[in-house]
């Protein structure tokens, strides 16, 4: 009984930690505002104001340490604006009729065919007279190659005015499109790209050149009315990426929907999202009007092939130690380490560094890129055991990881279990079906209820593990 409200009382003190260490990421982060200009937050914002910006954080995460496409057997949903007309779908870059040095650009990029959404979007968005599209799909399906093609393909080189306009969340995410963009057209070396971001200041009165015009909506809207850099009624284009991220920040949504009442009527919108609740459909369709719809469902993971344990400890000491028992077992294969607050992953990953283990450390605290550095590593193989928290590790995919651990149950902010975080974590794809282990740590009577709370939304068992048996981890390590 004492034991257990110790334990409580622990769970409590995390909690805490976990409530002040994101405020404080929340002080340390540089970040633009609507027009702009850097400044440093300093202000305890509200939480889902750091959420926003965990989910830019995100997913510039996820396209800094993504090389190749993600698989998806998933069918391609199609809604079309003219259910009458035909349904194109194309299984080669060369059905598209692209300009040649368009085409160059793709293979030189590396891409054999065209990914399940561009095999269905493309056509429609190449498409004459141009059509409307609205697209969702998961992050790495191949949305920004398409709708930079897309782009790319309407652009006359010979006019030096801006007639693709797109929008972006954060500069950063802006840049890596911009990336694209360079790479796809450099055999079409006229075309000019701008960068509407903060920072990027341009005397008053000019006119800007560049054909393609990428940044966050603040600088956009006021490059296209205060400071009439661009005029928006000769864009052809108008691109909002990352819709969900977008609407995520204050003022986004209604600088661009500001945008695009500016645009002409004929002018192609497109507008693409990583997930789809209602409130992106809401906003989707103030900005995109006729819409095409295309939906890539992500592809469901399962807990079918996962061997699932949880061992029961007293305190964070016996976790430690449970842990260590377990050492040579999990790190046959490649493990990741989940702490439920930033302070317990550095302590975790110092106690076992100093037992001589080898692990790296994936925390908020850390840049992007920094961030993005370690994923890598881990990726190659460079480190075999990975130590994160919950919020750090959310949405990234590490798919050769066989051997998951929760020092921490995943709990959302009421203290709940949080289901579909375990799947994510634990679960497996379709198409990465292995087998799987995963261990639960579990130190508080709290957390046996979380652990059965879990066990009864997935209906399986999770099968009791004792770590002083060396017969029994043996049987897991196999
Ligand atoms: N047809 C293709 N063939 C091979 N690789 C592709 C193809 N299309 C895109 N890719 C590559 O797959 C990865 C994901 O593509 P892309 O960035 O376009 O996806 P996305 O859905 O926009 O994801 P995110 O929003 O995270 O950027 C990139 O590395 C991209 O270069």
């Amino acid at each position: 009984m004492a034991t257990d409200s110790w334990a409580l009382a622990v769970d409590e003190q995390e909690a805490a930690v976990k409530s002040m260490s994101s405020l404080q990421i929340k002080e340390e982060k540089v970040k633009p505002d609507t027009n702009g200009v850097i400044k440093t937050s300093t202000t305890a914002e509200k939480t889902d104001e750091e959420e926003k910006e965990d989910r830019a954080a995100q997913s510039l995460l996820n396209k800094l340490i993504r090389s190749n496409l993600v698989d998806n057997t998933n069918q391609v949903e199609v809604l079309q604006r003219d259910p009458n007309s035909p349904l194109y779908s194309v299984k080669s870059f060369e059905e598209l009729r692209l300009k040649p040095q368009l085409l160059q650009g793709v293979y030189a990029m590396g891409f054999n065919r065209p990914s399940k959404i561009q095999e269905n979007a493309l056509p429609m968005m190449l498409a004459e007279p141009p059509q409307n599209l609205i697209a969702q799909s998961q992050s790495g399906t191949g949305k920004t190659a398409a709708f930079v093609l897309a782009m790319l393909s309407r652009v006359e080189p010979a006019d030096r005015y801006p007639q693709c306009l797109c929008l972006s969340p954060t500069y950063e995410l802006a840049l890596q499109t911009g990336k694209v963009i360079e790479q796809m057209g450099k055999f079409h070396p006229e075309l000019k790209l701008a960068y509407a971001v903060r920072g990027n200041k341009l005397e008053r009165g000019q006119k800007i050149s560049e054909q393609i015009v990428i940044g966050t909506p603040g600088t956009v809207l006021d490059w296209c009315s205060k400071l009439r850099f661009i005029d928006p009624k000769r864009i052809k284009v108008f691109v909002l990426d990352e819709a969900d991220v977008m609407i995520a920040t204050q003022g986004h949504q209604d600088q661009s929907i500001r945008i695009q009442r500016m645009l002409p009527r004929n002018c192609q919108m497109l507008l693409f999202s990583a997930t789809f609740e209602d409130s992106v459909w809401k906003f989707a369709q103030k900005v995109v009007p006729d819409p095409n719809i295309i939906k890539l469902k992500r592809e469901e993971e399962t807990l079918d092939t996962i061997k699932q344990y949880y061992v029961l400890c007293n305190n964070r000491d016996e976790k430690f130690q449970a842990l260590c028992n377990l050492y040579g077992a999990i790190t046959i294969a490649q493990a990741m380490i989940f702490c439920h607050t930033r302070k317990t992953a550095s302590w975790l990953a110092a106690e076992l560094s100093k037992e001589g283990h080898q692990v790296a450390l994936l925390s908020g605290e850390m840049m992007v890129e920094q961030r993005a550095a370690v994923i890598e590593r881990f990726r190659e193989g460079k480190e075999k055991v990975l130590v994160t928290t919950n919020v750090c590790a959310r949405g990234i995919d590490v798919e050769q990881v066989s051997v998951v651990i929760n020092f921490d149950l995943p709990v959302d902010k009421d203290g709940n279990p949080d289901n579909e975080t375990y799947l994510h974590r634990i679960g497996r794809t379709g198409r990465f079906g292995k087998r799987g282990l995963a261990v639960n740590m579990v130190d508080s009577k709290h957390s046996m209820n979380i652990l059965n709370r879990i066990q009864e939304h997935f209906n399986k068992k999770i099968e009791r593990l004792d770590t002083d048996d060396l017969d029994e981890i043996e049987k897991i390590a196999n």
